[in-house]
């Protein structure tokens, strides 16, 4: 379990493993199936998609829709995302601010490296004042890569000044598992998150796989945990 090296920084993927994004995410969805006059998708079909971004859920939305016309789609859904769901319900997992505060209390650090563009991540992590928390946010355009290579993690830990090996990221697709691998982070699964097949999950090479964020608290220093047990 935890990790040889001293861990320094917990790095969290966005959408389904730091912040419960599906909601408003389905709600942008459905607003643009109501201009285009096509049956809305229910909820459960479209969470399970979110942690692949934008293009994957017009793409169940609108499977025939190819080349311009796939375009205009896949950006007026996040034009509509942006302008109008943004941050309505989208909330941190539960257990996930109590994790924060101990990470923060043990003087340890926490950051975000997700695929979502910057131009929806700032706004959406300022809006749920996380923005002065946070010691780094990485998102999907940040760098030429995104997950699952691994530069954007190596961004993330330069700029927590860690080295990858005191470094824990937690994620709930396998392209945060392989971003995390192929960097050198310790990498956590997170079930509580958009996964449908944990079996499959189970393959993908994590360290552990968790339900609940509070189950990531072993992976601190001692001096973190008593800090939780204390509250
Ligand atoms: O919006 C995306 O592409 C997915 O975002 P995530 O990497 O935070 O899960
Ligand atoms: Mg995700």
């Amino acid at each position: 379990m935890p990790s040889r090296e001293p861990l320094r920084t917990v790095l969290f993927d966005l959408d389904g493993t730091l912040a419960d994004t599906a909601p408003d995410m389905h709600a942008a969805l459905v607003a643009l199936q109501r201009e285009q006059g096509v049956p809305a998708l229910p909820f459960e079909t479209v969470r399970n998609q979110v942690s692949n971004g934008g293009a994957a859920l017009v793409r169940l939305a609108f499977p025939d829709a190819e080349g311009d016309r796939f375009e205009t789609l896949r950006l007026r859904f996040l034009n509509l995302y942006a302008e109008h769901y943004l941050c309505l319900e989208t909330r941190l997992f539960p257990g996930m601010e109590t994790l924060l505060q101990a990470i923060e209390n043990q003087g340890l650090n926490w950051g975000i490296v997700t695929n979502k563009p910057a131009w929806l991540t700032d706004p959406l992590v300022r809006a749920m004042d996380l923005h002065q928390r946070a010691v780094t946010v990485i998102s999907g355009d940040t760098t030429p890569q995104r997950k699952p290579h691994p530069m954007p993690m190596l961004l993330a830990c330069e700029q927590a000044a860690c080295q990858p090996a005191e470094c824990l990221y937690v994620g709930d697709a396998e392209r945060d598992i392989q971003a995390g691998r192929a960097a050198g982070t310790h990498t956590l699964v997170a079930l509580y998150g958009y996964i449908d097949d944990a079996q499959a999950a189970a393959t993908w090479g994590a360290d552990a796989a968790i339900d609940h964020p509070e189950q990531i608290l072993p992976w601190l220093p001692a001096e973190s945990r008593v800090g939780i047990a204390s509250q």
